[in-house]
């Protein structure tokens, strides 16, 4: 998706090991902040710059080979294909009415963030689901007897691409919705930047909010979980009930879009909301369906998942859930 297709399997396989220790080491920086790390953590930000010059090294030549692709089908003819290609014929407006194309190295940047943000955020939804479902095994026994239905029982029954308009797609969204708010309300956005939007403010004399006159080109930053957290919209928001979506529950139109009216919005909104929101939740749902089908998916002894309490400690921690999982059938 980033590079175009072909990429040779060591290349893949470099490109996977790099974004990982990217993504492990820049916690401390997304804790912090990075002008803080940089002084606090100086060993991690000589090791940022090592990942960074290494990315350059492998995306470079990858993004360099679309160029030539491009070059040599023209621009009229050419079809953006991967991510790169969008990057190549994307045209920044320049001061004195000339537009410039991206630089190499921002390119880089942006082809790290792709590789990186829709991975954090698909895994963290991943797991948050199967935690609620694990908290409520009598949806998640519900969800399982669904699925069988429709694409069988048995260890050879794979959950395959024409089952999933048949899935119980309420439940699974369910989750995800429902993992939304909970999560994105208490996740901070120093654990997922993309928790939190900015807003420019571009009006002449500025916008006023609130009482407040926010001047022109001001930014305002807001975390996008309190933008789902109104008691008044989602009553009894902290526990796992993912029967509010159902029909007659007070999700049953939610727009996770934001387009019609906010409720939530997970993937933001606008003209920069995510646009890979359709292909994150077939993910998740493909997923969190094969993991209930062929699992289950149980606390361990001792460890209870009370979510009312631990919630907060939990988020802000990042404990890893104390789950196992047993096959089913
Ligand atoms: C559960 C999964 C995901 C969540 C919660 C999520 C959420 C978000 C959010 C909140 C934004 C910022 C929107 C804004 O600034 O208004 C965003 C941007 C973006 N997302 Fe996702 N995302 C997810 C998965 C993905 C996937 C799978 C892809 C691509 C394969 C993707 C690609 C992008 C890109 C390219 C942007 C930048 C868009 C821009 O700046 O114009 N995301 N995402």
């Amino acid at each position: 998706m980033c590079f175009g297709e072909g990429l040779a399997d060591d290349v893949t396989a470099a490109i996977t090991e790099l974004q990982r220790d990217f993504l492990k080491s820049s916690v401390g920086f997304q804790v912090f902040g990075a002008a803080v790390a940089k002084l606090l953590l100086w060993r991690l930000y000589k090791k940022m710059l090592a990942i960074r010059r290494q990315q350059e090294e492998l995306f470079i030549p990858l993004i360099r080979a679309r160029m030539a692709q491009r070059d040599a089908a023209g621009d009229e003819d050419f079809a953006v294909y991967c991510y790169v290609d969008s990057l190549l014929a994307l045209r920044i407006p320049k001061d004195g009415g000339r537009n410039r194309t991206l630089t190499e190295g921002e390119m880089v940047s942006l082809c790290t963030e792709f590789l990186s943000g829709p991975v954090d955020s698909t895994v963290t939804a991943i797991q948050w689901t199967m935690a609620n479902v694990v908290a409520r095994p009598e949806i998640q026994a519900k969800l399982r007897a669904e699925i069988h239905d429709v694409a069988g029982a048995g260890a050879a029954a794979t959950i395959q691409d024409e089952h999933l308009p048949r899935m119980p797609f309420w439940m699974l969204e369910c989750f995800i919705v429902n993992k939304y708010i909970v999560i994105i309300i208490k996740e901070s956005p120093y654990f997922s930047p993309q928790a939190s939007q900015n807003l420019m403010t571009s009006p002449e004399g500025g916008v006023m909010l609130e009482g407040f006159t926010v001047p022109k080109h001001a930014s305002v930053n807001f975390s996008l979980g309190d933008m789902a957290m109104d008691e008044e919209v989602w009553p009894d928001l902290k526990r796992f009930r993912p029967e509010r979506f159902l029909p007659g529950g007070e999700g049953e139109d939610v727009d996770l879009t934001g387009s019609k009216e906010i409720k939530m919005m997970p993937f933001g909104a606008g003209r920069r909301a995510c646009p890979g929101i359709d292909m994150s939740l077939l993910h998740l749902e493909y997923f969190v369906a094969t993991m209930v089908k062929e699992f289950e998916c149980m606390e361990v002894p001792g460890e209870p998942v009370d979510f009312a309490d631990k919630l907060e400690l939990t988020m802000v921690m990042r404990r890893p859930l104390r789950a196992k999982v047993v096959p089913c059938c």
